[in-house]
């Protein structure tokens, strides 16, 4: 039968679930990239070769445009951050950590707030309009914003993250009833605990949209194995773009140093303080790394 290109749509017990042509193929990899140290990723698009109406083997996997460890995932396009106004109060740190990871890896960050019931989403708003990013608030007492949220996530890959009990799942559930993820109180009813099998699904939304249900995942792992170098760090705050090229001394860190136009720009106003906040914050982390872990975690055995 013809070679055709899919998606690997879901992974488990050594099957990977191939999306083509309409049709889920339920596919062994052949041997060849295991050689090469590449396995295949829920995300990947690959080569499938059918032996069947719905089996096959995946041949090859076409070049990633990102990976993910964990969750484990490849080709990411969105990266929905999720914090709530409050129960839990939003940490701006962890938020501005997901996003910095976001663009690292050149995924689109959009951040959605949720529990809008419980106090106004302003004071988030405020700071994340200023860099650019699409941003939704949300309740589960109305339907507002919902649709648009799904018409961000119509096209590529989406992944969802934020910290613990911010309402990923219950806003997961919303977006689409077939996402399977538990939310808390479920969950905890059925005494799903924190060891229960972990694997990531793509579910198809709008046009040709996928959003990976990643239950067990939270934002902590995620920050686990994506690091990002000192010098890296500035080009993870996209709103810093139009000033540190201005700097005094190239290879300005943006922290302390005089003539530094990203610092004047916060004087000015035109960098949030709580941004700012977070990128001193993350980079005091980034000079603390030590050589090994900078190795891409991908290397890693
Ligand atoms: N007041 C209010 N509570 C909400 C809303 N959405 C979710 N919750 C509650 O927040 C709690 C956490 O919701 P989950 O959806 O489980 O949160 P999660 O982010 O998936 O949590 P983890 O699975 O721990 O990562 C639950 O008790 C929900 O009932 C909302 O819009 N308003
Ligand atoms: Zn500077």
């Amino acid at each position: 039968m013809d070679k055709r290109t899919g998606l690997i749509v879901k992974a488990t017990g050594g099957f990977y679930y191939v999306q083509a042509d309409g049709v889920l193929h339920e596919c062994r990899a052949r041997g060849l990239f295991r050689k090469e140290g590449v396995s295949p990723l829920v995300g990947d698009r690959v080569e499938l070769e059918p032996t069947g109406e719905a089996s096959g083997y995946v041949t090859a996997i076409l070049p990633r445009k990102n990976a993910l460890v964990r969750p484990p995932l490849a080709n990411v396009d969105t990266f929905v951050i999720v914090a709530s106004v409050s129960d839990p109060a939003p940490n701006a740190l962890v938020i501005d950590k997901l996003m910095a990871i976001a663009c690292h890896k050149e995924i689109r960050p959009m951040l959605v707030i949720t529990k809008s019931d419980l106090g106004g989403p302003d004071a988030l708003e405020e700071i994340y309009r200023t860099v650019g990013i699409p941003v939704f608030a949300v309740s589960r007492q109305s339907d507002e914003g919902l649709e648009e949220i799904r018409a961000a996530l119509s096209h590529g890959i989406s992944a969802f993250s934020g910290n613990t009990g911010v309402g990923k799942s219950s806003l997961l559930n919303r977006i689409d009833g077939r996402l399977s993820i538990a939310t808390g109180e479920t969950s905890r009813k059925l005494g799903r605990g924190r060891h229960t099998t972990r694997h990531v699904e793509l579910y198809p939304i709008g046009e040709d949209g996928w959003i990976a249900d990643t239950p067990g995942f939270s934002a902590v792992d995620l920050e686990r194995y994506e690091i990002i170098r000192k010098e890296e760090l500035a080009g993870c705050f996209p709103e810093f773009a139009e000033f540190s090229g201005n700097c005094r001394f190239t290879g300005c860190s943006h922290t302390v140093e005089k003539g530094c136009a990203v610092l004047e720009a916060l004087r000015e106003g035109k960098i949030h303080p709580s941004r700012h906040a977070s990128y001193r914050a993350l980079y005091e982390d980034a000079k603390k790394l030590k050589e090994w872990e900078l190795k891409d975690p991908q290397e890693k055995k």
